[in-house]
Order: structure tokens, then C-alpha cells, then sequence
């Protein structure tokens, strides 16, 4: 199984992209993961701005995918329950999981209805902060899946 995540507009501050780079390195230890940016939308209504990015989210998701998007108004789970559920889609036979970040105002609701609503607080982080948050909840699944030490 391939992971892909994708997210709206650039990863801008140094810090971000430096964690985005080391939780990357140590989940492709596990799976091959890619990491898809789409442009962020300006100057239109939100809108319109929402429609638009998440008409380009929608394009780097793979015929067949599970799709997984985050948004503070999913569901929650621990982090067990988070490798649980990589586990099953891996042995179900599911060949890509996708997870999508939305931009600085979500995703549309027609595209909220596209895939499992994953929450990771019901606080509202910068779509920046999630991406970082997401990926060392990836990381750590997956050090769940093979017992090793990194969660406990
Ligand atoms: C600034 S938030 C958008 C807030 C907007 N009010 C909404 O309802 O989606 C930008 C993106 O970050 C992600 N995000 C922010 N807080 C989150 C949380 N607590 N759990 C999961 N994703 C979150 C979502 O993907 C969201 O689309």
C-alpha cells in the first residue's frame, strides 16, 4: 500500500518544512509515501476559494483510493486506532490511502462528503500545523504496527 498526503498552498516557514522532511524520511522506512501540494486559491470568496482548491485536491486522488480528510469536525481517534485502521486498509488490499489537509478555509462541503472525516483535536489548527501533526501521527502508526518503541 502507497500513502499519499495532500495539502493546499506551500509549506512556507523553515520549521515546517524541516519536521515535513524528517516524519517524511521516517515513514518511507515503512511505505512509500509522496507528498502532493496543490496551489492555494486568492482574492475570490471563500467560497469560491474552497470550491477551487478542493477541485484540485480532487485531481490527486487516485481512481480506487481510500480518501481520508482532515477536518476539526471528524471523527477522533487514538493513536492505536489510527495504526488499527492503516493495518486493515493495508490488509484489505487497499493500494493507495490518502489523507488531504484543507487550505486556510477548508474544504467545500460537496468535497467533505468525499471521503472519512478524521479529526485531530476540536481545536482548529493552521493548515501548516496539521500537516506536521499528521505526519508524526503517520510516523508513529506505523511504529505501532511493527511494536517498536516510539509510542508508549
Ligand atoms: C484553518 S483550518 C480550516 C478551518 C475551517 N473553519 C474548517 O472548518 O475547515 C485548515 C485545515 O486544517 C485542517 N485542520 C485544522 N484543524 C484541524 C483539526 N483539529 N483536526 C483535523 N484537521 C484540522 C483541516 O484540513 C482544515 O481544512
Amino acid at each position: 500500500m502507497k500513502l499519499r498526503v495532500v495539502w493546499v498552498g506551500k509549506s512556507k516557514e523553515e520549521w515546517v518544512k524541516e519536521a515535513l522532511a524528517d516524519y517524511a524520511g521516517r515513514i518511507r522506512r515503512y511505505c512509500p509515501l509522496e507528498l502532493c501540494e496543490v496551489r492555494d486559491e486568492k482574492g475570490a470568496g471563500a467560497e469560491e476559494m474552497r470550491r477551487r482548491e478542493c477541485e484540485r485536491l480532487e485531481k490527486q486522488i487516485p481512481p480506487g483510493a481510500t480518501l481520508v480528510l482532515l477536518d476539526e469536525r471528524g471523527r477522533q481517534m487514538d493513536s492505536p486506532g489510527l495504526a488499527a485502521f492503516i493495518g486493515t486498509q493495508r490488509d484489505a488490499g487497499v493500494g493507495e490511502l490518502v489523507f488531504a489537509v484543507g487550505g486556510a478555509y477548508g474544504f467545500s462541503e460537496e468535497f467533505r462528503s468525499r471521503g472519512r472525516l478524521l479529526s485531530l483535536s476540536k481545536m482548529t489548527f493552521t493548515h501548516q500545523m496539521v500537516r506536521v501533526f499528521l505526519l508524526e501521527q503517520l510516523y508513529r502508526a506505523f511504529s505501532i504496527l511493527n511494536n517498536e518503541p516510539y509510542h508508549h
